[in-house]
């Protein structure tokens, strides 16, 4: 059987995906799994084809500190146990700078102008191109296909595409890039099927993870996000804290005699929920918890999240329909429930029934603005891509996927 392997490294998870290669060129997924809780209670768990899980193990933090340890974890895993052996690997990359709107098949050049970017995505890239090296290293002539968060954003205006800082930092690649692109990308594809009616409207889809950003969708093409330059802007999220003065930065260097390293780690690992809750990263961790600072990170969340939703519709001039996604977005009905509080002027109501089932259309009859929960896939976004460069060479045409 002829297998594509997935790997997406996030900021608090490591997910993967295995999907067989049928007759037609289309794909069924084998196995999906992840080791989630990274920074706080790690956890392998992964399915097939059958019910009931491949496996479900918790770790000690310190057996599973960061995300290479899970890597490894979930690399042995998959080699030991399950002897998965791959014809091609697609690989979440986040930053593909200015040059990379599609993904590419991945060789030695490829992966030294990926790294020009891992100083961008300090939390992401290098975990994204160490699995890279290592295969392309022991099977030279396995096909790996890059795939970019920032490429789904790369047909934003210029307004949307630049800074006001002067012109020459925006020709060396100074842009307002934005990521969690493949989740966008598959949300964009998957509206036809599953809410055709706004498929082709203004949406605002909100990626609420780990890692978290905001995008505006126009007729399924995105034209803003909340995210820039790097992965720290916008949204304060679980351990970055989006948007900040920049003078902030320089009072940590001027005043806190903090170097640039310092203040790289302090705002990709320090910040965010976990900075402002002192509690948790986790936002399971923080509605579990009685804590004054956990309900202020909750609040400060849930309140940018709504500033965000303003900016947006500014940008698509109205709004046509609110979409949840990503480990918090469809799974936490409380603080969706929260957020449509934030959108009620916009014409938001919650039906609080559909929202406690995690239904698909969570608002209520009479809402102006229907709610949407819509699981995110982004490796199967990733395995699509994959596909068509397998097929075609090209990532242009990709074919429809049966999910067993
Ligand atoms: N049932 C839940 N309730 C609240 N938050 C949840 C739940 N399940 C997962 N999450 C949160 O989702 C986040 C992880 O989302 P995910 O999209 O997997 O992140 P990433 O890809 O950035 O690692 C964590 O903050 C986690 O606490
Ligand atoms: C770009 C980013 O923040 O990704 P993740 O949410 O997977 O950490
Ligand atoms: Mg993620």
């Amino acid at each position: 059987m002829d297998t594509i392997l997935v790997v997406n490294a996030g900021s608090s998870s490591v997910k993967f995906q295995v999907f067989s290669i049928e007759g037609e060129g289309t794909l069924r997924r084998q196995i999906k799994g992840q080791i989630d809780g990274i920074g706080s209670r790690p956890r392998l768990r992964a399915g097939g084809t059958s019910n009931g899980p491949l496996v479900d193990r918790a770790y000690p933090i310190e057996v599973v500190p960061d995300v290479p340890a899970a890597m490894a974890v979930a690399g042995d895993w998959l080699r030991n146990e399950l002897r998965v052996t791959p014809i091609a690997v697609g690989h979440r990359v986040v930053h593909g700078g200015p040059d990379y709107s599609r993904p590419v098949v991945i060789d030695h050049g490829v992966v030294c102008r990926l790294e020009r970017f891992v100083s961008l995505a300090p939390l992401h890239q290098p975990h994204n191109l160490a699995p890279i090296r290592s295969l392309l290293a022991n099977f030279p002539t396995l096909l790996q296909v890059a795939c970019f968060d920032t490429a789904f954003h790369r047909t934003h205006d210029a307004v949307a595409d630049h800074y006001a800082i002067p012109h020459q930092l925006h020709a060396e690649g100074v842009r307002r890039y934005g990521f969690h692109g493949l989740s966008y990308e598959y949300i964009a594809r998957t509206l036809p099927r599953v809410a055709p009616e706004i498929a082709a409207g203004r949406v605002i889809v909100a990626h609420l993870g780990s890692g978290a950003s905001m995008c505006a969708l126009k007729d399924g093409r995105s034209v803003e996000s909340t995210m820039g330059f790097t992965a720290l802007d916008g949204l304060p999220m679980g351990t970055r804290p989006g948007q900040v003065d920049p003078g902030v930065v320089l009072y940590l260097i001027s005043e806190k005699g903090m170097s640039a390293p310092r203040v790289q780690d302090f705002l990709y690992r320090e910040c965010g929920l976990k900075g402002l809750s002192g509690v948790s990263n986790d936002m399971r961790e923080l509605e579990a918890s009685t804590d004054a600072h956990a309900r202020l990170a909750i609040d400060y969340f849930v309140y940018r999240i709504g500033l965000s939703a303003g900016m947006l519709a500014a940008a698509l001039q109205g709004l046509d329909a609110f979409v949840f996604t990503a480990g918090i977005g469809e799974n936490s009905a409380s603080i969706r429930a929260r957020v449509a509080e934030q959108l009620a002027w916009l014409g938001v109501t919650l039906d609080a029934d559909e929202n406690a089932r995690h239904s698909r259309l969570i608002s209520h009859s009479g809402s102006r603005i229907p709610v949407y929960v819509v699981p995110t896939d982004e490796e199967l976004m990733i395995a699509q891509h994959t596909l068509a460069m397998l097929v075609n060479g090209s990532s242009q045409n990709t074919r429809s996927v049966r999910v067993s």
